[in-house]
C-alpha cells in the first residue's frame, strides 16, 4: 500500500507542485515566496486563527455561515452583507460543485452563463477558475477572517490558489471529504491528496504564516453517531500535524438531542487534545466547530427558525468554538443573502443571551460523555492496530473491515453496515454496529436505549425507526413517532 503517515519530504513537496500547478491555467498565478508576503501584510483581524484562539481563550462562539455565488462582485457584496446586516464574525467562501469535482471547463461555462443572465449558475465560489488575482480581491475587501468550504476529493490545486489568495482557513479532510462526497475515489488517493494540502499548510507555517485546517464534522450530516464523527476528526487532525498543521478545529453536526450534543462536544475537545498529546505534539491549538442541523429541514420558514435556535442554543452551551449557522431557505436550497442573513441574527440573538449561562454538568451529560469517549477509543485503537500503528495505513485497512463506517455514505469504499436511530429522548444510537469493534457493554447500552423507545411506541426495534428519524425534523419532531 502506498499511503504512510509521514510527513513529505519538502523537495518532493516542491517537485509535485509544478504538477499540481499546471492542472488548470490559473496554477501559474500562484508563486508561494509571494503569497507567504501577501499574508505577513494582512491586518490581524483577517487571519482566523487570531479570531478562532481570542474566542476560545475568552469562551466566546462565533457565527458563520455557509456562503457562495459565482461571480466575484456579487460575492463579495453577499459576504459584506453577511458581515454587517447578519453580524457574522467569521465569513466562507463556499465553492460550486463543478470546482469540487475538478471541472474547470464547466466552471468556466457556468461563469460565462452566469454573466449572461447576471444572477449565479452555479451554487458556489468557482475560485479556481477566477485565480489568485480575483480571489485576492475578497480578502482585500472583506474586513475578516474568510474559510473556504467545500467538498473537493481532490483539493490540491484549490488549496493553492486560494491559499495564496489570501484565505486563512481551509475545510475538508481526506475521509470527510471523500466518504461522504464521492462513491469511486479511493482513499489511498485522498489521504494522498490532503497529505499534499495538510503539508502546504504545514508549509506557510514553516514560512510564519498561520492558517487553520478544519475537517468536516458533520460527513454524511444524517444521524451520524458523535463517535463516528469524532473518530473521522480525530483521525483527519492526527494526518494534518505529522504534515506540519498547528492549528486544527474538530467539528460535530448537530443531532439535536441537547445533553447528547453537549457531551459531543465536552469529548471531541478532550479525545482531541488526549490523542495529540499521545502524538507527542504539545504545540497544536484545537478549537471546535457544532453545525446546526445538518439533516432535512421543514419548509416552514418559522419551524425552520426554531431548529436553528435550537442548534444555536446547543453550539452556546457546549461552548463551541464557532457555530456554523443555518439558513430559513434550508429546505428550498441556496438561500437568499437576506435569509441568510436572517438564521445568522437569529443565532446572534440566541448566543448573546447564553451568553452569561452555563447548563449543569448532570450525571447523563457524564453518562453520554463517557459512551462517546469509550466507543471512539475503541475504533481509533482498533484503526491504530490495522496499520501497525500508522493511522494512514489504519484507515485505508479499517473501512475496509468496516471498523470505520460512516451511515448512509454513497462510497463504494464504504462498508455502510452500521445503523443508526434516535432513542425515545431523541439521542442518537446504534440500531447495528455492524463491524465496529464494540463490546457487549456497548452494544447493550445503545440495544437497552432503543428497546425503551419501543416499548414506549408499542412496537418493534426496527428499520422503520431509521426512516422515520430522517424525516422527523423535516415534519416538526425530533424523534420520528409511527403515525
Ligand atoms: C454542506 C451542505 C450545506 O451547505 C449549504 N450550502 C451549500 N452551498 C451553499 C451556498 N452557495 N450558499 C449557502 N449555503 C450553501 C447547504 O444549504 C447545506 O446546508
Amino acid at each position: 500500500m502506498q499511503v504512510k503517515n509521514k510527513k513529505i519530504d519538502k523537495e518532493l513537496f516542491l517537485k509535485e507542485r509544478q504538477e499540481v500547478l499546471k492542472s488548470w491555467s490559473t496554477g501559474k498565478e500562484v508563486d508561494i515566496n509571494e503569497a507567504v508576503e501577501f499574508h505577513k501584510n494582512m491586518p490581524e483581524n483577517k487571519i482566523m486563527v487570531n479570531k478562532l484562539i481570542d474566542a476560545k481563550n475568552n469562551n466566546k462562539t462565533l457565527i458563520q455561515p455557509r456562503a457562495g455565488v459565482a461571480l466575484v462582485e456579487a460575492h463579495i457584496d453577499l459576504l459584506k452583507f453577511l458581515l454587517e446586516k447578519g453580524e457574522a464574525d467569521l465569513l466562507p467562501t463556499t465553492i460550486d460543485s463543478y470546482t469540487r469535482q475538478n471541472q474547470y471547463q464547466e466552471a468556466e461555462q457556468g461563469i460565462k452563463e452566469s454573466y449572461e443572465t447576471r444572477r449565479s449558475m452555479l451554487n458556489g465560489f468557482p475560485a479556481v477558475n477566477y485565480g489568485v488575482k480575483e480571489c485576492r480581491k475578497i480578502i482585500e475587501a472583506i474586513d475578516a477572517p474568510v474559510e473556504v468550504r467545500h467538498g473537493t476529493p481532490d483539493a490540491r490545486l484549490l488549496a493553492e490558489i486560494t491559499l495564496a489568495g489570501g484565505f486563512t482557513d481551509f475545510e475538508g479532510g481526506a475521509i470527510s471529504y471523500n466518504i461522504p462526497y464521492a462513491k469511486k475515489v479511493s482513499l489511498e488517493d485522498t489521504i494522498q491528496y490532503w497529505q499534499y494540502v495538510d503539508r502546504l499548510v504545514g508549509y506557510y507555517y514553516e514560512h510564519g504564516i498561520k492558517i487553520n485546517r478544519e475537517p468536516f464534522g458533520p460527513l454524511t450530516g444524517t444521524l451520524v453517531p458523535p463517535a463516528i464523527s469524532h473518530s473521522v476528526a480525530i483521525l483527519e487532525a492526527l494526518l494534518a500535524v505529522k504534515q506540519g498543521v498547528k492549528y486544527v478545529s474538530l467539528g460535530y453536526g448537530q443531532n439535536g438531542n441537547l445533553i447528547q450534543d453537549i457531551a459531543a462536544i465536552q469529548s471531541l475537545k478532550e479525545l482531541a487534545e488526549k490523542y495529540i498529546c499521545d502524538e507527542g505534539y504539545d504545540d497544536i491549538e484545537i478549537t471546535t466547530v457544532f453545525h446546526q442541523w445538518m439533516g432535512g429541514f421543514p419548509q416552514d420558514e418559522a419551524k425552520a427558525f426554531a431548529v436553528i435556535s435550537w442548534g444555536a442554543t446547543a453550539s452556546a452551551l457546549s461552548k463551541a468554538t464557532k457555530v456554523i449557522v443555518k439558513s430559513p431557505h434550508e429546505a428550498l436550497g441556496i438561500p437568499t443573502k437576506e435569509a441568510n442573513a436572517s438564521g445568522l441574527k437569529t443565532t446572534r440573538q440566541i448566543i448573546n443571551m447564553l451568553r452569561d449561562q452555563s447548563i449543569e454538568q448532570t450525571k447523563n451529560m457524564d453518562i453520554e460523555r463517557e459512551i462517546i469517549i469509550e466507543e471512539t477509543i475503541a475504533i481509533l485503537s482498533k484503526v491504530k492496530e490495522l496499520g501497525d500503528g500508522d493511522w494512514a495505513v489504519g484507515i485505508v485497512r479499517a473501512f475496509e473491515a468496516g471498523v470505520l463506517d460512516i451511515p448512509f455514505a454513497p462510497s463504494q469504499y464504504n462498508s455502510g453496515k452500521i445503523l443508526p436511530a434516535r432513542d425515545n429522548k431523541g439521542a442518537v444510537r446504534f440500531l447495528n454496529t455492524g463491524n465496529l469493534p464494540f463490546d457487549n457493554k456497548i452494544k447493550d447500552f445503545h440495544a437497552d436505549k432503543l428497546k425503551e423507545r419501543g416499548f414506549y411506541e408499542e412496537r418493534d426495534v426496527s428499520f422503520q425507526m431509521v426512516v422515520d428519524d430522517i424525516y422527523a425534523i423535516s415534519k416538526g419532531m425530533l424523534v420520528g413517532r409511527p403515525k
